[in-house]
């Protein structure tokens, strides 16, 4: 069996039964799992690579526990992220406020991890508006606070699922030309490779 490598380390975070491993799962096996919700213990991995242009980036997507129990753990797993996918559910506002606990901590630890929030289960507003607990505007106006990319998405259906993990690729591999533009003297044809694995790496 051949190793994957990892170009970028993401993190999910978010309080427990957002919807974390239910969108890594939509993402990465293209299927939604219905049944009794089962929380995660620890944490779980798994390695997806994409197309962003003519390169191949290869993800590497820790999906946390969101329980407080596993909360010390979770720190564990979002050290040296490049990415953090926060994500909060749509129909509850306990957890956006669960989401802004672990932003502050990404700005104190982690000043290098670009975040995405992320509302889950946008397709329960969809079959009904009245159970909305977490207005769009009011992330957006957080997430322009805080440099943020902003999405609402269902696994169920697949709405914008690829699309943020695409923009998490995608913001990773213009990080890496950024860097080489930044080098002086650089034979982009001979070393763009090299570079480009060498930047946001842990
Ligand atoms: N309708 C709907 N339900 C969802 C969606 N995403 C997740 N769920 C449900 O929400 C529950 C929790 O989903 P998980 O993906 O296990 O949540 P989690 O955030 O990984 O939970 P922890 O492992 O406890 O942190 C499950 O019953 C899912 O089926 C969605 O997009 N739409």
């Amino acid at each position: 069996m051949t190793a994957m490598r990892v170009d970028a380390k993401v993190v999910m975070l978010g309080k427990e039964s957002v919807g974390k491993t239910s969108l890594v799962e939509r993402y990465v096996h293209r299927r939604f799992l219905v049944g009794p919700y089962q929380n995660t213990i620890g944490a779980a991995f798994v390695a997806k690579a994409l197309n962003v242009g003519d390169k191949v980036v290869t993800l590497g997507i820790w999906d946390t526990a969101g329980s407080e129990r596993y909360e010390a753990m979770s720190r564990i797993y979002y050290r040296g992220a490049r990415a953090a996918i926060v994500c909060y559910d749509l129909t509850d506002s306990s957890s956006f406020k669960r989401a802004r606990f672990w932003v502050k901590e990404l700005q104190n630890c982690e000043e290098h991890c670009k975040i995405y929030l992320c509302g889950t289960k946008s397709d329960l507003i969809e079959a009904d508006r009245s159970v909305r607990q977490v207005d769009f505007h009011d992330v957006q106006d957080f997430a322009d606070e805080i440099g943020a990319q902003h999405f609402e998405t269902s696994s169920k259906t697949g709405k914008n699922v690829d699309e943020v993990f695409q923009k998490v690729a995608e913001d990773f591999s213009s990080c890496a030309l950024e860097f080489m533009q930044e080098e002086k003297g650089v034979d982009l044809g001979q070393k763009k490779d090299s570079y480009f694995d060498n930047c946001c790496h842990n």
